[in-house]
């Protein structure tokens, strides 16, 4: 379990992390989602003692990163992608830090075959492709297997195979009962991935939702309508108890109605209609609203202003 107590952290006059509080449980993948510049890696690298904390504190199964005895042993992070030696195969990497951290040797071959990279166990890590050094970090960081693990945007950079690859390896170690902490600025792959979600804009939280709870209140879905009366179609619709938005372009959005009670009301009433479509507003939509008011450009900012809370 990872537990973030009113954790600030502030370089000069940003303010990265703004007094942020929330747990994250074992069991399951926890997605922490923010747009660029939220706060995100600042948040992760305090949690394993990279950036001390202006104030707060982060615990990690109940004590400070800095008190663990086996770090590795108890909390494995992929934070930085390429910050490898690249003289170094990546067989001779991972006995490094196993030996270093007091890690039995059979472990290195079990994560080299973990992450597929048995075959290219050998080589130089100088000569590898990003995804292949993404594959490294993920190994380092379940050297030690862990019961808590941190990934920062561990996608990027990957190819489809090896997207779909981390995703079902960050839902297995859940499965194990282990906790598993993953940033993204993408909605939609966490929506793919994660149980829960933390949400965080300008170092503050915005949310801390199930997935599922965050689908079934923002996958707004409604009936677009264009007409060349858009007015007269607003009133139909409204005598029918149907309330309407504006879209784009002078068409409506009628929220909540289905296409045959739209269809047939514009009928009925004889307003004429060049398209009725069922749509349903993406999740990358209502993440985008829900962190818009929170954007970057802080520096020169009251922290206070504009940021809206679950
Ligand atoms: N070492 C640093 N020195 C000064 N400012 C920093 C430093 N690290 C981060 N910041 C600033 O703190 C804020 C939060 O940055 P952070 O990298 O934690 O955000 P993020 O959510 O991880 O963003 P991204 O998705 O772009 O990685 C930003 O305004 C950033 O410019």
């Amino acid at each position: 379990m990872i537990e973030v107590q009113q954790l600030t952290k502030r370089y000069g006059p940003t303010l990265a992390v703004d007094g942020l509080s929330f747990t994250v449980e074992p069991g399951r993948v926890t997605g922490f989602l923010g747009p660029n510049g939220a706060g995100k890696s600042t948040t992760m690298r305090t949690m394993i003692g990279l950036d001390r904390p202006t104030s707060g504190r982060v615990l990690i199964d109940g004590g400070p990163y800095a008190r663990l005895r086996h770090p590795l042993r108890q909390v494995g992070a992929l934070l930085e992608a390429g910050a490898l030696h690249g003289g170094r195969t990546a067989r001779a990497h991972l006995l490094g830090l196993a030996r270093s951290n007091r890690i039995p040797v059979r472990r290195v071959d079990e994560v080299l075959d973990v992450v597929g990279l048995t075959g290219v166990a050998d080589r130089r890590t100088q000569g590898f492709s990003l995804g292949m050094t993404q594959r490294l970090g993920v190994a380092s960081a379940l050297l030690g297997d862990p019961p808590v693990l941190l990934m920062d945007e561990p996608v990027n950079g990957l190819d489809p195979e090896g997207i779909l690859w981390i995703r079902g390896l960050m839902k297995r170690l859940a499965a194990e009962g282990r906790t598993v902490f993953v940033s993204s600025h993408l909605m939609s792959e966490m929506a793919l991935t994660a149980e829960h979600l933390i949400v965080i804009g300008r170092g503050r939280l915005l949310a801390d939702t199930s997935v599922e709870q965050f689908v079934a209140r923002n996958s707004r879905a409604y009936v677009l309508v264009r007409s060349p009366e858009p007015e007269r179609m607003r009133a139909v619709l409204a005598e029918a108890g149907v309330h309407t938005d504006d879209g784009p372009d002078g068409t409506l959005e009628a929220v909540g109605a289905s296409t045959e009670t739209v269809g047939g009301l514009a009928a009925r009433h004889g307003v004429t209609v060049y398209e009725i479509s069922p749509r349903t507003a993406s999740l990358e939509d209502a993440f985008m609203q829900l962190t818009a008011t929170a954007a970057d450009h802080r520096a020169d900012q009251g922290a206070d202003e504009g940021v809206r809370r679950p």
